[in-house]
């Protein structure tokens, strides 16, 4: 199974993208422990501090069952850089062609941030299918999508940025969304105070209402 194929297959089942934000590697791999024990196996570790890529490393190193990715991927050179550390797929916050055309030639998912009609439609003129719309709620929420959706019939969205487990159901609804993201799976309070089993928890919700939800609208 390719990489393209492990992703469709485990976001179908539950598709939820926790983000985990974590500066001290032995927090980010219970974390990621907590999550995979709560149904999610596909987790975007964000590059968003110089210590963020040695938690990528150690949730790799010492978990087993995971996709693990990197977000928040600002320069192709990072790109390369958490290819080499084992990331899976490369998320990033807006669209640059550079790193997608890196991506692209190496296999690797790879799901920039779009917000309107144009960049969409550079991501698809770039040769992609699945895009992240963020921020999600911010860029105009469901509705947008909806607009997105209808004339971009064979894109599909990743939408980030906003989502809490209140409005999971509305976004999985649609069914032109391919998973949701977020960090409302990983609060600090509680990876930090060493409550696991809250997030562990917060997991199960996800995939409950994610079954519930998925594709309803
Ligand atoms: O791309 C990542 C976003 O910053 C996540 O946003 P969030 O913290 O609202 O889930």
């Amino acid at each position: 199974m390719t990489i393209k194929e492990d992703l469709a297959a485990r976001l179908a089942v539950a598709p939820v993208v926790p983000l985990i934000a974590e500066d001290d590697p032995a927090i980010a791999v219970k974390t990621a422990k907590a999550l995979q024990a709560g149904g999610l196996t596909v987790i975007e570790v964000v590059m968003r501090s110089d210590a963020a890529l040695q938690g990528m490393e150690a949730i790799i190193a010492e978990t087993e069952g995971l996709i693990v990715g990197a977000g928040t991927v600002l320069t192709r050179e990072q790109a390369q850089a958490v290819q080499k550390a084992g990331s899976q797929f490369t998320v990033c916050p807006g669209l640059v062609d550079d790193i997608v055309e890196y991506c692209m030639g190496e296999d690797i998912p790879v799901y920039p941030g779009t917000m309107t009609a144009g960049e969409v439609q550079r991501a698809y003129a770039l040769g992609l299918r699945d895009v992240k719309f963020f921020p999600a709620t911010l860029a105009g929420g469901v509705p947008m999508l909806k607009a997105l959706g209808s004339v971009f019939r064979d894109m599909r969205f990743m939408p980030t940025g906003g989502v809490s487990a209140a409005n999971l159901p509305d976004f999985l609804a649609l069914p032109h969304v391919l998973a949701c993201g977020g960090s409302w799976l990983t609060p600090k309070e509680s990876t930090h105070g060493g409550d696991f089993a809250a997030v562990e928890q917060l997991a199960r919700e996800a995939v409950a209402i994610a079954g519930k939800s998925r594709n309803q609208g």
